[in-house]
């Protein structure tokens, strides 16, 4: 007869560390025994109905309708990071308890003196805000590069209720992650989403140039093999003289949100990337909001950039009528 309370503490271990493992020791723990194997596909259904693990308002569930592949393995950030902490390498994912703890490493605000506004309750974003930026609207108006946005941020007295933070409370509307038979996983909307509306930020690791270039390279090699699909991005601010001023490199490969399940369209999509300052930050965010109403079930998607059609790069899926057939990629 089984000895009850071996059985207990058998699950009760496995509970514990199952969760931190990759799929590859996820799949060699549940051999071990029939009580492992039923600890693991727990674990396994738990991460394939929220790839948010409970960090966002909503789950984002997996759904595969082509193939075995239950979800997709990575760490979960709401937003952008710099990679200095090494508690990156592991996050525990599909536990019983339903919120996955945090990340615990601090915003990316790299110690500068905080400046903000100190406008009364309200009155945030207008007219006297010290956040509003009125030169942000005018370089988009100008179609100079991508639009950007100002938003009130750590250094200032509001809180976080305030009117003027609309990309900093996570995602909030419902999404979910779907399989396709070309592009691998696709990000869809799962409710109706309005012209305008916030939908989320490209969170993922902060990189320099140099490291950015290094992964390109290392990114480049496993994907023309297809043992990777990168989601490294390289956005550049242009001055209105279409010179580069600054260029952001946010890789969401092994550490992102679900915007790094959102492909590549070569018409623009249905997103727009906008490039968010909160005050207090030196470095400004990439936040993707609806260029129109986008229904629900739909796939959404923005163009990753103007990098020009690599004729050796990855071939594109985008089916858009402008579509050269390969994805634009950087040159490293
Ligand atoms: C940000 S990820 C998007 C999610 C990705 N499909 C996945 O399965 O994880 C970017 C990668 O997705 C693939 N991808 C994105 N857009 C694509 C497109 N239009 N056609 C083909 N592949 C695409 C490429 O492998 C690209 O490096």
């Amino acid at each position: 007869m089984r000895n009850p309370t071996a059985a207990g503490a058998v699950s009760e271990l496995a509970e514990l560390v199952l969760p931190w493992l990759p799929p590859p020791d996820l799949a060699a723990a549940a051999s071990a025994s029939r009580a492992m194997r039923a600890a693991a596909s727990a674990v396994t259904a738990r991460r394939a109905a929220d790839s948010a693990r409970g960090l966002e308002a909503f789950p984002a569930p997996f759904v595969n309708p082509i193939d075995s592949q239950p979800y997709s393995y990575f760490i979960y950030t709401p937003f952008s990071l710099i990679p200095s902490a090494a508690s990156f390498n592991a996050q525990p994912w599909g536990c019983a308890s339903s919120r996955t703890p945090g990340p615990t490493w601090p915003r990316p605000d790299l110690g500068l003196p905080l400046c903000g506004c100190s406008c009364a309750r309200g009155q945030c974003g207008g007219a006297g805000c010290a956040c509003a930026d009125a030169e942000a609207e005018a370089a988009d108006a100008s179609g100079a590069g991508m639009a950007s946005l100002s938003e009130c941020g750590d250094g200032c007295a509001c809180g976080p209720s305030c009117e003027n933070r609309r990309t900093q409370r996570g995602v909030t509307v419902r999404l979910r992650v779907l399989r396709q038979l070309k592009k691998g996983w696709a990000l869809h909307a799962a409710e109706v989403i309005h012209r305008g509306q916030f939908v989320c930020e490209y969170a993922g690791e902060f990189l320099t140039t140099e490291e950015a270039r290094r992964r390109h390279r290392l990114y480049d090699e496993l994907a023309s093999v297809g043992k990777l699909s990168p989601a490294l991005l390289v956005i550049r601010e242009h001055l209105p003289s279409g010179r580069v001023c600054m260029r952001v490199n946010i890789d969401a490969t092994k550490v992102g949100n679900v915007a790094r399940f959102i492909n590549h369209s070569c018409d623009g999509g249905n997103l727009r990337p906008i490039l968010v300052r909160s005050s207090g930050s030196l470095l400004p965010r990439l936040c993707l909001f609806a260029a129109r109403d986008i229904v629900d079930g739909e796939e959404l998607a923005f163009s990753y950039g103007d990098a020009k059609p690599n004729p050796k790069g990855l071939p594109c899926f985008c089916e858009s009528s402008c579509c050269p057939g390969v994805l634009p990629a950087e040159e490293t």
